[in-house]
């Protein structure tokens, strides 16, 4: 559901002096704002530990958004709609501060009662935020009231029950909107267009036309200031049990009976259902972990992970993740869905190959062509767009083949597209959208598929931390996970849409 309403609401951000708020929310209610799609009619609250004024918080706003977008056209009208309220999350007396001031701007801004509570902040307050918003009266009111809540949603499938059960007290499943922010990405979106728009693939998405999928999201980055976090966290949970298993499910679900919320969920439900449970001693037959350690990055050393600030010498965490699934159903049937996620590889990119059978015969073999593997190459960043690898013939008197490439490419769009994801996101929200967030049934599934994995790793020190360099494409045991297969990784820095040309 999509229509270019405007739309009237109070957002209140909880953490709003933080890395989150800054660099991506900012920027992203700028664009909103700037496309017409906020109108007047909005206000923001912004809380936090810091004692700021609204014209402090209002020069913080200014600076993130000239810091993101270098524009500054309409943003003081657009900072003005900014109030700060300092807050401690376990404080109730400040609650109550934040309800008056919640029903002055809902007057003054004609705001119909529709709040927003928007949590970026660390998880482990996100409970008690619910608790309060509830009983300190912020969730009475007269329009809607929706949450949105950031990852981490739990550490593992225990804890996330007892978040969701929490959660649940002051708000419903469906005022309940759970961030993934790669299924903001353009061309994520784009997964179901291409599968449910296009006469050709459809028919062969599937086990007899595809041999395997790969999905690739590697960073140059490497743990940056968030060790407190990663070290518990890992490659894992942090990337596997949200973004990669939910490109999975887009990639394998089936077509939804059609485009509501619900049915959409619905088949990615199934897809997490029908994924092949991994554990014991099969866990490192379908994974591979990896740390990074001392390398180059751009022509620049950098340190190993276990070197980094407030990382444990000796840590156990994997910054690498390979791993091969199987989706044990009539389409997928013998397929492999390989994935690979890591911090400090060689490029920040992510791709999905789609690589489709050899055809039965090579008629062309008596001229010693190898006939390439036809494939599908969805770009979704910093590239965005969508590569055909076929075979063609070569010009000339013979009948000798080519490669040949045909390209899409999303034009106006080279970059790192996690604002854009954040902009498509709370528009979403604001229009009581939720497709594009992960349902609880969602998140439970792929917790318990990634609780196994995570059980065998912390209970198995590697004895070969750190195993890939950085600046490399993660261990040779990843790739020896594909070979085992009769398969390669294809390589997704000679994959950009501006090589296919
Ligand atoms: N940063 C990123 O790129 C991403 C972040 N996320 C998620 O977003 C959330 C926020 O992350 P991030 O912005 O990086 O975190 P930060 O540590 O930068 O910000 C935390 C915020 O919480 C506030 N805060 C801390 N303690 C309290 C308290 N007791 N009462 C009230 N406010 C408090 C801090 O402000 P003050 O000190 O003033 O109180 C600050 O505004 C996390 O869940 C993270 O996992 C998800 C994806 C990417
Ligand atoms: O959620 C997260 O995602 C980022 C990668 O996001 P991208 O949009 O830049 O691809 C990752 O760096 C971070 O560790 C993780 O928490």
């Amino acid at each position: 559901m999509t229509t270019n309403e405007t739309h009237t609401s109070l957002i209140m951000i909880f953490g709003a002096t933080g890395d989150l708020a800054k660099r991506k929310l900012y920027p992203s209610l700028f664009h909103l704002y700037r496309k017409g799609k906020l109108a007047d009619k909005f206000a923001i609250i912004g809380t936090a530990r810091s004692p700021w004024t609204h014209e402090e918080f209002r020069a913080n706003v200014k600076d993130s958004v000239l810091t993101a977008l270098g524009s500054n056209e309409q943003i003081d009208d657009f900072a003005s709609h900014f109030y700060y309220q300092p807050h401690d999350v376990t404080d109730s007396e400040s609650y109550i501060k934040l309800r008056n001031l919640a029903g002055e701007l809902d007057s003054k801004y004609e705001l119909q009662g529709n709040r927003i509570f928007y949590l970026a902040m660390a998880p482990e307050f996100f409970g008690t935020i619910a608790d309060h918003l509830k009983s300190d009266g912020l969730t009475e009111t007269e329009g809607f009231k929706r949450l949105i809540i950031e990852k981490p949603f739990g550490h593992d499938l225990e804890s996330a029950e007892k978040l969701n059960a929490q959660i649940r007290q002051s708000f419903a499943e469906e005022e309940i909107y759970r961030i993934d922010h790669y299924l903001g990405k353009a061309m994520v979106q784009n997964i179901e267009v291409i599968r449910f728009a296009n006469a050709f693939f459809e028919p062969l998405w599937n086990h007899r036309y595809i041999s395997n999928i790969q999905i690739t999201s590697s960073e140059k980055l490497g743990v940056e200031e968030r060790a407190r976090y990663y070290e518990k966290s890992g490659a894992l949970r942090d990337m596997v049990q949200n973004h990669m298993l939910q490109m999975v499910a887009l990639l394998a679900m089936e077509p939804p009976i059609r485009l509501s919320t619900d049915e959409i969920r619905s088949e990615k439900v199934k897809v997490f259902r029908a994924l092949r449970p991994i554990e014991g001693e099969e866990v490192n037959n379908y994974f591979v972990r990896g740390q990074y350690g001392p390398g180059s990055i751009d022509g620049e050393k950098v340190e190993g992970y276990r070197n980094e600030l407030n990382v444990d010498p000796q840590s156990n965490t994997e910054t690498f993740v390979a791993g091969k699934l199987m989706i044990d159903n009539f389409r997928w049937a013998g397929v492999p869905f390989y994935i690979r996620t890591g911090k400090r590889m060689t490029a920040k990119s992510t791709k999905i190959v789609v690589q489709f059978k050899d055809i039965p015969m090579n008629l062309y073999k008596n001229n010693h062509d190898q006939l390439n593997p036809n494939l599908l190459v969805i770009h979704i960043q910093p590239d965005e767009g969508i590569t055909l690898h076929l075979n063609a013939k070569k010009s000339g008197q013979n009948m000798q083949t080519n490669p040949v490439k045909l390209n899409f490419s999303n034009e106006g769009s080279n970059g790192i597209n996690t604002p854009e994801a954040y902009e498509k996101l709370l528009y979403d929200c604001l229009q009581g959208d939720a497709t594009n967030f992960t349902h609880w049934d969602e998140v439970a599934l792929s917790w318990r598929f990634v609780d196994k994995i995570s059980e065998v790793w912390e209970n198995t020190t590697s004895s070969t931390f750190p195993n890939y360099s950085s600046g490399s494409m993660g261990p040779d045991d990843a790739d020896k996970l594909v070979e085992k297969d009769g398969f390669f990784w294809w390589n997704v820095t000679d994959l950009d849409v501006e090589d296919c040309k």
